[in-house]
């Protein structure tokens, strides 16, 4: 008997010669609509569906091959004498190919302008149950998903049946990590509609982007994955316009760069290493900026990511090639800018949209378990802003607690910023009690933490911090507030004549 396939994809890439190279090998081809017809126009020989099961094309395509004669054709075991016997009592005829892709559904929801019910009719039906028929039945089906996958069945074809099983194994396993990931797809989508947040169970789905050389470390095994609904400013958009292959760091800290940059909506530069920024500097102009990024912490911004919010221009290029920088990260360069920075072969140039995004949930992989959270993405809200001490922070100081309130967020805890008006000027991050966080930021900062604002992104538990700030010459601090001493540190602080903004938000990071 004649081998069959069936044919029905969405992505009609390669359908042609693939086709035709199945009835070159004697295979009898069957199809749905769209696809018979190219398949007819490209002269390849094909019947229809509606053929096979007597039954026409309904409900706009949502029924056409969900039919026992497709479906028994597919399941049915031909090592078993009772399955043959009962198609044959049917007029069944086995299908031994299936050549299913299935409805765009992340490239239809990835569209801003997509309404929900467009995303509800791109949910392929019955693609997914004759992958899955055939799949399961792949001892005797050869089932095809992926077009990059045509050219080793055809290499097949002259194969015995022995000899095909383990790519039928393959593919079939294929089918169903691929099966499971649009699955995924459309059920974090319709969760998100219905603003589940911590649903009974969670399946994600993302898909391989990038191979990398190792992970954190040379002997751990790592690779990049993009969700499928990841926003045009994110890291996983980012398109390399110049040199080495990123390491698994370096999108981490070009991440939280990013992250961190997405906070300003004046020019600003953001210098990271291991995961916290080093300096951030705002200014009229990207330039600028970035000099006071430099400023801030010039030893630990060698070998740092930066990211900026707006054009690298020559003036920021010329200042950039002269210091050793592992990734640039910006929304777009100049001509020039983009000439001189890509003589340098040690630097990384990505470029990605700078906006502010959607909240999406964080989800942190912990042994055994997965632990889920909406992004924080809180900034400051003046009404729940308090001053409970007698002096009220100046103009020049509340901009510099701003700034010192955008950043510490970012900052592992402990964490407490100094900033001036323009400028962080110490960071102390990821000490085990705040003070300790407090001196390293102090130290850092030299004489520039006369004057400084110092953010905190928790509270204090003792007067201490104020006490430290105080001596260092800090004469504005923002913190939560929110702790049972607070009263400690509010004396404190009026004692040395100190403005103190509590937030009544924390921004813990770990
Ligand atoms: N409903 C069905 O019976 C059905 N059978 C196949 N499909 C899909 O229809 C698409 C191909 O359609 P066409 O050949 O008309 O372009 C494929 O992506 C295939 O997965 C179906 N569509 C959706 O559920």
């Amino acid at each position: 008997m004649k081998k069959r396939a069936l044919v029905s994809v969405s992505d009609k890439a390669g359908l042609i010669p693939f086709t035709q190279g199945l009835v070159d090998a004697g295979i009898e081809v069957i199809s749905t609509g769209g696809t018979k017809r190219a398949l007819e126009e490209a002269g390849v020989p094909v019947q229809s569906v509606d053929s096979v099961t007597g039954f026409p094309e309904i409900l706009d395509g949502r029924v056409k091959t969900l039919h026992p004669m497709i479906h028994g054709g597919l399941l049915a075991r031909r090592d078993k004498a009772d399955h043959v016997e009962q198609i044959n009592e049917h007029q069944i005829k086995p299908i031994d190919y299936v050549v299913v892709n299935l409805y765009p559904f992340a490239e239809t929801i990835a569209k801003p302008e997509t309404t929900f019910a467009e995303a509800i009719e791109q949910i392929d039906i019955g693609g997914p149950s004759m992958l899955r028929s055939a799949a399961k039945n792949h001892a005797d089906v050869t089932v095809i998903v992926d077009p990059n996958d045509y050219d080793s069945v055809l290499d097949s074809l002259k194969l015995d049946e022995e000899a095909k099983q383990p790519l039928r194994k393959r593919l079939a396993a294929k089918v169903f990590r691929h099966t499971a990931a649009y699955d995924a797809m459309i059920a974090a989508y319709l969760t998100e509609a219905v603003e589940e947040k911590t649903p009974e169970s969670i399946t994600i789905t993302y898909s391989h982007k990038q191979a990398l050389r190792y992970g954190e470390n040379p002997h751990q095994k790592a690779a990049f994955y993009e969700k499928s609904t990841s926003s045009p400013s994110s890291i996983a958009k980012a398109t390399q316009l110049h040199g080495k292959e990123l390491s698994f760091n370096n999108i981490q800290d070009a991440n939280a760069a990013l992250e961190i940059v997405k906070e300003f909506t004046e020019p600003a530069a953001v210098a990271i290493k291991h995961m916290n920024p080093c300096g951030v500097g705002t200014g009229s102009t990207i330039a600028e900026a970035f000099n006071r990024a430099y400023e801030a912490d010039e030893k630990s911004i060698f070998g740092g990511i930066v990211a900026v919010n707006e054009e690298v221009d020559l003036v920021t290029a010329e200042k950039m090639s002269g210091i050793f920088l592992e990734v640039v990260l910006a929304p777009s360069f100049s001509e020039e800018a983009k000439e001189l920075l890509t003589k340098k072969k040690n630097i990384r140039l990505l470029q990605v949209a700078v906006e502010q995004t959607k909240a999406e949930s964080k989800l942190v992989s912990v042994h055994g378990g997965l632990l889920v959270q909406d992004e924080d993405l809180y900034g400051l809200d003046e009404a729940t802003i308090t001053v409970p001490t007698k002096r009220t922070p100046t103009e020049e100081e509340w901009t510099a607690l701003k700034l010192g309130w955008k950043v510490v967020k970012h900052v592992k805890s402990n964490a407490i910023v100094l900033t001036n008006g323009d400028m962080t000027v110490g960071v102390g991050a990821g000490q085990m009690n705040r003070v300790g966080s407090a001196a390293i930021a102090i130290e850092q900062a030299g004489e520039r933490a006369q004057g400084a604002a110092l953010a905190s992104d928790a509270f204090f538990p003792y007067g201490d911090t104020v006490e430290t700030a105080a001596k260092a010459g800090i004469t504005a601090i923002i913190q939560p507030g929110g702790s049972v001493r607070d009263e400690e540190s509010i004396q404190k602080a009026d004692e040395h004549g100190i403005a103190m903004v509590f937030t009544a938000v924390r921004h813990f990071k770990h």
